[in-house]
């Protein structure tokens, strides 16, 4: 067998990148470059900027009118009105014309009163010295101190250095940063993948927070898992560029070469950080240049890169990490992390009667999905084993709380109507915002009682009486609740295109592979009251305990053959290109507490929800009954 990199300890997060930055520092000095102030923008000046020239660089008029010298106005009023001669006794001037001797005044256009002579005008008031004059330098003056050093340039910096005759701009060098992919299994993402491909895609998010962050990224094509051609191309690259990256192979597969390469080539600092995801991280020092090794799954590459490429980053720029945004919010749900590193959890964020709810997202490093989604992180410190759900904790958001507090909190079952509302209201109502968690309809309305979502979202059959949702809401809540009424969902069995197996009914699953949906969900609900009806046991179903938790999921795996068979509704058999036998219809409503009824973001929800697009929407991706979307059901009277 192939030598594997097994390691057993971990560096703390904070003491590995005080440890690299100091070996950096040993090794580094800034450059600096002098560019067009035009060209500066985002650039960090290296020294104090001093004005060239005044601004105004004269006395100016600061109006349009008449530039006259004061004393001729001297006692001018209603009863003693001043007419005054063209050439004479003043000059038409026009805002920014310069103003010089005799004249030391401006009067508005608006304040002059034409007496019908040609050449002439009346006042009747005086004016004062300097009126409507910005004098020389009353803006910047010769020497000035316009920019301090270690200052990064903005619009308004342009445009106040050009004013005051600034031209060039002595700035330090943006860091030049080499990007290399590597695995034999990554494609480029014009490619078409086949099994045990993956489609390259980190280095194009480390291209783009490098541009970001104001450094030039240069990414390279995938190196494959190659010893020699590694080393080569490391060693190229320490040579031409600040700094170096390396995606990947960072961990202990038998063809993980970074750590080996970079142990010949160099000095290896760190291997292995206590930090979740993004453990493998290499910190390594070759030919006095940084290259850092960030694993492979895309969200350990994202958390290595916030953590040890930006500090290094910003060291060579002189600029400190932004401050997070950090706000306290309720976690819903535990979440149970190890001594042994801290974690990054990725959280959905919102505000609910008052108070700011985080509920968690997936945890695997492999869910890129889950930044996209985010709002933001929980970290878990290295010496925490966690939090209890309903325990307050500290939120690093990267939306606005405007953002956070203008959006509707959904947690429940999981719809692509759903998905649909969420693409519509910012366009329809903007500034307004859905954020829906999937959790099934049981899952919901637990959330909804713990006041962590505006509403639950959910298709709950009682077995005894064959209605949807009510019973349940009103024997779960003492509060005043309503239904806002959805749609119609045609749910059925899902198989594959053309039904090979000729699946007709739930009669006849019982030879084939099922897949479930998990408890709690309204489907699991309506397929073991469809059981009990026909006096099936679920002993009898293969895959009866094998779970999915989103119809989505449950046509995936019917569509990548895992599975022959499973239940969900017609537009997940219909995005994934299925077939779908109807097993029945159900009723898919939100459950609301009736003092959420007139938020204005709920209002906005329910304009999306009755509108015709949306309706227009629905009717494109089938399966939908809309007889009743939008009406409200109260379902207790108010106290
Ligand atoms: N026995 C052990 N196995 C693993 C350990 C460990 O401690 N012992 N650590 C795990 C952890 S934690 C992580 S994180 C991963 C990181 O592994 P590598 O950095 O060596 O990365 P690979 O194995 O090559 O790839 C992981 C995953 O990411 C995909 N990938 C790689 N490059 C790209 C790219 N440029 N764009 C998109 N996706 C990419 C790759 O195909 C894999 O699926 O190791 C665990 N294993
Ligand atoms: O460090 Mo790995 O990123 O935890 O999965």
């Amino acid at each position: 067998m192939e030598k594997r990199n097994l390691y057993l300890k971990t560096t703390p997060v904070d003491e590995a990148i005080a440890i690299y930055l100091k070996a950096i520092k040993e090794i580094w000095s800034p450059i600096y470059e002098t560019i067009p102030v035009t060209a500066s923008l985002n650039r960090v000046t290296r020294h104090a900027i001093f004005a060239k020239y005044c601004s105004p660089l004269f006395n100016a008029s600061a109006m349009d009118g008449i530039a006259v010298n004061s004393e001729k106005t001297i006692g001018a009023n209603e009863a003693t009105p001043i007419d005054l001669e063209l050439g004479v006794d003043f000059k038409v001037v026009d805002t920014g014309d310069p103003i010089n001797p005799p004249y030391d005044a401006v009067i508005m256009a608006e304040d002059l009163i034409d007496i019908g002579v040609e050449n002439k005008v009346r006042i009747v008031s005086a004016a004062s010295s300097w009126q409507h004059i910005r004098s020389i330098g009353e803006d910047i003056v010769v020497g000035e101190m316009l920019l301090p050093s270690n200052h990064k340039i903005r619009p308004i910096d342009i445009s106040v250095l050009l004013s005051a005759g600034i031209l060039e701009v002595e700035v330090i060098k943006c860091s030049e940063v080499a990007i290399f992919p590597t695995g034999t299994e990554i494609i480029e993402p014009t490619e078409e993948p086949k099994e045990g491909d993956i489609i390259e895609s980190n280095s194009r998010m480390f291209e783009n927070m490098i541009t970001l962050l104001g450094g030039i990224p240069h990414r390279f094509p995938t190196i494959e898992d190659d010893y020699d051609k590694i080393k080569e191309k490391i060693k190229e690259a320490t040579e031409k560029y600040d700094m170096v990256i390396v995606n990947a192979g960072s961990s202990a597969g038998t063809e993980d070469y970074t750590v080996h390469v970079l142990r010949e080539l160099g000095q290896v600092l760190i291997h292995g950080v206590a930090i979740k995801p993004g453990k493998p991280v290499i910190l390594a020092i070759v030919n006095n240049k940084p290259v850092i090794g960030l694993p492979g799954y895309p969200v350990s590459a994202y958390i290595g890169f916030e953590n040890f490429v930006i500090p290094v980053i910003n060291m060579f720029s002189g600029q400190a990490k932004d401050k997070t945004n950090e706000v306290e919010a309720v976690i819903t749900k535990r979440l149970v992390s190890s001594l042994k590193h801290k974690e990054y959890v990725r959280v959905k964020v919102g505000s609910v009667g008052g108070k700011i709810v985080a509920a968690p997202l997936a945890r695997g490093a492999g869910a890129a999905m889950s930044l996209v989604r985010a709002d933001g992180f929980c970290v878990i410190d290295q010496n925490s084993e966690g939090v209890e759900a309903g325990e307050k904790v500290k939120i690093e958001l990267y939306r606005s709380l405007q953002e956070i507090e203008n959006t509707v909190v959904v947690i429940g079952s999981h719809d692509l109507i759903l998905d649909v509302i969420g693409d519509m209201m910012p366009n329809t109502h903007p500034n307004t915002f859905v954020s829906s968690t999937h959790v099934g309809s049981m899952g919901g309305l637990m959330a909804l009682m713990r006041k962590e979502a505006h509403m639950a979202p959910i298709h709950l059959l009682d077995e005894k009486t064959g209605e949807y949702n009510i019973n349940y809401i009103k024997r779960m809540f003492k509060d005043p609740m309503a239904l806002i009424k959805g749609v119609g969902r045609i749910q059925g069995l899902i198989v594959k295109k053309g039904n090979p197996l000729h699946i007709q009914g739930i009669d006849d699953l019982k030879n084939h592979r099922f897949v479930n949906r998990q408890r709690g969900a309204g489907t699991r609900l309506l397929f073991d009251y469809k059981l009990m009806e026909m006096g099936i046991s679920p002993d009898e179903i293969k895959g009866y305990d094998r779970e999915a938790s989103t119809h989505m999921a449950v046509a995936a795996l019917v569509g990548s053959n895992s599975a022959d068979v499973g239940m969900g509704i017609q537009s997940a058999a219909k995005a994934m290109d299925l077939d779908f036998i109807p097993i029945g219809e159900e009723e898919y409503d939100f459950a609301i507490p009736q003092t959420y009824l007139d938020l204005p973001i709920i209002q906005s929800f329910l304009d999306v929800l009755k509108s015709e697009k949306f309706k227009e929407r629905l009717q494109e991706l089938g399966g939908y009954s809309l007889n009743r979307i939008g009406e409200i059901q109260l379902l207790r009277e108010e106290v």
